[in-house]
């Protein structure tokens, strides 16, 4: 079981709460003047993986002084009881076995003392199986033609997964165009109905409950659009499968459920696109490279079981971010990849981190009194520095972010991906350097500006700098630099639970939201007024009615 201990009362958060007022006299740029070695000393390879963490607000005192705190709080048994298959989930009383899914076959992994690696491997034969059978086009419709299109229709961690991995290794995607159908709104399945053929078309149900009204309510007008051409229910088993762990769902649903692609609860659905939920990524990019994307993530497994905490990735980039969030009130965290092809890659972690660590109860029940997870946000570069890099760079609030970019481009064309790692290395030097008032004084009086002007116009002109970044330098993004980034992530999101003294891998707040929606979706369904609710909530519903 994990601990229970309060982060603040433990030795090291004095020693953070010293560094802290320490440090806030000094600035990054200081720090580095004053060690030459700063980068080799605050950096780390992993594989081909270069993590920079030295443009943070840290010396060694307070690099030590997470590390004791991560130790006090016991993430070390933490880790293993995770990686072990303990009910470390306790209120869903659970294990957390994404890990397990990514374990190459015939190596043990126990769930109360039973080896569950080759039920693992069981679907993964059938996914492979079924993938190759769609690629290679020998799976045929009710016209006896081939499969152009998948669509997968699922919500949340059934959909923001598949979505960002097929996105993000777009050069090694096969003829199929796989589409993602999620939002309830009637235009998004409405939209990509447009753009397939029911004949040459598959059609995958995401969802681990198989209850989710999102997802159902897509699913059955899928249903029904293909039956209105293929005129003929036992056409619906070549053209439609399940992922799911709710097998009599299923088959309620009419899937055959030979046609279904199962996993369990152990699997958290914001950690399931190693599951059979991957099924999208295996026809989208063929089922060797979804390997690949396993067992990258499976190293970097690895590297968290069996590295010390002060030379363990996801173990720094947590502690940091916990320096921020409980020492620096930095109530936001940015991911930038500079690489069009991540463009989901913040979204994606927007759920697995909010969803996970947005927790005010710790894990004793009680209200916590420090501050939890960060608001995750972020787009790729350079479209963000358009955007909003201006707040980062002189607003009010410490954001601390992660720029992620690979060296080698997939696209390299004219000079194109130089002039986008230039703005990679200016923006992290820049937010760190920031520019001083003497530094704008003079640019302005090169300019030709006067003394008066000069003295209007610099405060605005001035940076104060000091804002921390990660860099994280990828060689190249392929599936398995991939698989490794999601799982360092993933595993981020851990260690800071860890610490926080809250369960990550519960979502009681998305539960509440589905029974909202369910109880007044009854007063929508006919034309009486709505008295039911206080007076904006009723005043909303009976104007839509008007107006609907
Ligand atoms: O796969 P399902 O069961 O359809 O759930 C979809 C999503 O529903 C809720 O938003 C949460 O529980 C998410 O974690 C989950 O990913």
């Amino acid at each position: 079981m994990l601990s229970t201990i309060n982060f603040t009362q433990t030795t090291a958060y004095q020693k953070l709460l010293s560094d802290k007022k320490r440090l806030e006299s000094s600035s990054i740029s200081a720090l580095f003047q004053t060690d030459s070695e700063r980068q080799k000393k605050y950096s780390l390879f992993f594989q081909d993986i270069f993590i920079d963490f030295s443009k943070n607000i840290l010396d060694a005192a307070t690099f030590n002084h997470l590390i004791e705190l991560a130790k006090e709080c016991q993430l070390e048994s933490a880790i293993q009881a995770q990686l072990q298959g303990e009910a470390i989930n306790q209120t869903e009383g659970r294990a957390v076995l994404h890990t397990a899914l990514r374990k190459p076959k015939g190596q043990s992994q126990l769930l109360n003392g039973v080896n569950i690696n080759a039920d693992i491997h069981q679907v993964r034969a059938h996914m492979k199986e079924f993938t190759e059978q769609v690629i290679s086009g020998a799976w045929k419709g009710y016209t006896n033609k081939s499969i152009t299109d998948v669509v997968n229709i699922g919500i949340g961690g059934s959909d923001l997964g598949p979505v960002m991995v097929t996105e993000a290794l777009k050069p090694y995607k096969t003829h199929l165009n796989v589409h993602f159908v999620s939002n309830v709104d009637g235009t998004h399945i409405a939209e990509t109905l447009k753009k397939v053929n029911p004949e040459t078309t598959l059609f995958l149900i995401a969802s681990k409950t198989f209850t989710t009204q999102e997802t159902m309510a897509n699913a059955f007008t899928a249903r029904d659009w293909f039956l209105k051409t293929a005129q003929d229910e036992s056409a619906v088993s070549k053209h439609f499968v399940a992922l799911s762990t709710n097998k009599a769902q299923v088959e309620k649903f009419g899937i055959d459920s030979a046609n279904m692609f199962a996993f369990w609860d152990w699997v958290g659905g914001r950690y399931s696109l190693w599951s059979a939920i991957g099924l999208s990524i295996c026809l989208s990019i063929g089922y060797d490279n979804f390997e690949s994307l396993l067992s990258g993530a499976h190293e970097m497994d690895l590297h968290l079981a069996s590295t010390p905490l002060e030379a363990n990735a996801p173990v720094i980039l947590a502690l940091l971010g916990i320096w921020y969030v409980n020492f620096w009130n930095s109530p936001t965290h940015a991911i930038l990849p500079y690489d069009q092809y991540m463009h989901r890659f913040a979204a994606y972690f927007q759920q697995g981190d909010m969803e996970s660590n947005g927790k005010t109860v710790d894990r004793t029940g009680k209200r916590v009194d420090y501050a939890t997870g960060p608001v995750i946000w972020g787009e790729p570069g350079t479209n963000g520095q358009h955007a909003f890099y201006q707040l980062i760079h002189q607003g009010t609030q410490m954001i601390p972010a992660d720029f992620i970019a690979p060296a080698k481009t997939h696209n390299p064309i004219g000079n194109h991906h130089t002039l986008l790692m230039s703005n990679f290395f200016a923006q992290t030097e820049a937010l760190m350097n920031g520019k001083s008032l003497e530094v704008v004084k003079t640019e302005l009086g090169k300019a030709g500006l006067d003394e008066s002007a000069i003295d209007k116009l610099a405060p605005f002109k001035v940076f104060e700098g000091n804002k921390p970044t990660n860099s994280i330098l990828a060689k190249e993004i392929n599936p398995a630099t991939l698989g490794a980034l999601i799982a360092m992530y993933e595993h981020k999101i851990f260690v800071q639970g860890v610490i926080w003294n809250i369960f990550s891998y519960d979502q009681w707040g998305v539960e509440l939201g589905k029974q909202l929606a369910n109880s007044i979706l009854p007063e929508l369904e006919n034309e009486d007024p709505v008295l039911s609710h206080d007076s904006s909530t009723n005043g909303l519903i009976n104007q839509f009615k008007a107006w609907r």
